[in-house]
């Protein structure tokens, strides 16, 4: 039996374009009205989606059609201005290069605040803890502040740490493509190990063999709306359509 880990319905999110962004105190009165305001513009609507537990799924795009965006409304990072987004498993987000991570902690002292955030108790991060270090090749910068990583060494600590996590859903958001290729290729084989024990995989990439690679379902989000929610292949043969080979 099916089992339905993630029921996206109906679920709109919108924001301003301009910079000072606050809505005004009187907006907060004024109800969830469903028209945008001036200067507002719905990133995402109508959208609706069922993903069962084991799926891969892909999500494709041109910039700027709103895939980091249903991605931290399944991290619950984000909340829907309409609609609703129930995720029934814990999800480990691979969302934002930062996300999570306290610049003026230490390497070590991220492991730690991360994965205990996530539920992970510190006898199992003590477990884990050389293995995580280990696979992001980080032994010499475990008590060095988070800031003065370089980008690749971030992303290496965060891809590390959350595939580490034992929650359910694993998020993976372009992040990966700031590694480089032999750390890219072991990231890969990890996400190949995770889907062979059941997670459940939403990833956003523009790069057509990596979609392939790992995902059986595509979304694909144009306009802000879900243009099109069928197998991969299917999918990735829309867009290239609409817009012509990924990169
Ligand atoms: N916090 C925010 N405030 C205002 N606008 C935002 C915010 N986050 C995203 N947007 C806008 O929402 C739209 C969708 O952004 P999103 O990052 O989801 O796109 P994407 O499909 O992931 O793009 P890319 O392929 O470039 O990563 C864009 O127009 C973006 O500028």
């Amino acid at each position: 039996m099916a089992e339905p880990v993630i029921d996206v319905r109906d679920a709109g999110i919108r924001f301003r374009r301009n910079r000072g962004g606050r809505r005004s105190f009187k907006d907060l009165f004024a109800g969830r009205n469903r028209r945008a305001r001036p200067g507002e513009f719905w990133a995402l609507r109508n959208v609706s989606v069922t993903v069962n537990a084991g799926e891969a799924i892909g999500v494709v795009g041109r910039n700027g059609q709103g895939k980091s965006t249903l991605l931290k409304l399944v991290a619950g990072v984000m909340l829907p201005d309409e609609g609703r987004v129930a995720v029934h498993k814990g999800v480990a987000p691979l969302i934002e290069i930062t996300g999570g991570f306290v610049n003026d902690l230490t390497v070590r002292e991220n492991v730690y605040l991360t994965a205990g955030l996530h539920g992970m108790t510190r006898r199992t991060i003590d477990e884990r803890f050389d293995e995580i270090i280990d696979f992001a090749e980080l032994g010499e910068v475990i008590d060095t502040p988070y800031k003065h990583l370089s980008s690749g060494m971030k992303v290496r600590l965060a891809f590390s740490v959350i595939s580490r996590l034992d929650e359910p859903i694993l998020l993976v958001d372009e992040v990966l493509a700031v590694g480089d290729k032999a750390f890219r290729d072991k990231c890969y084989a990890r996400i190949d190990e995770l889907l062979a024990g059941g997670r459940t995989l939403f990833f956003v990439s523009h790069n057509e063999r990596d979609l392939k690679r790992f995902c059986t379902r595509g979304l694909y989000l144009d306009k802000g709306a879900l243009a099109l929610d069928a197998s991969i292949t299917e999918v990735l043969e829309r867009y290239n359509a609409d817009y012509g080979t990924p990169r």
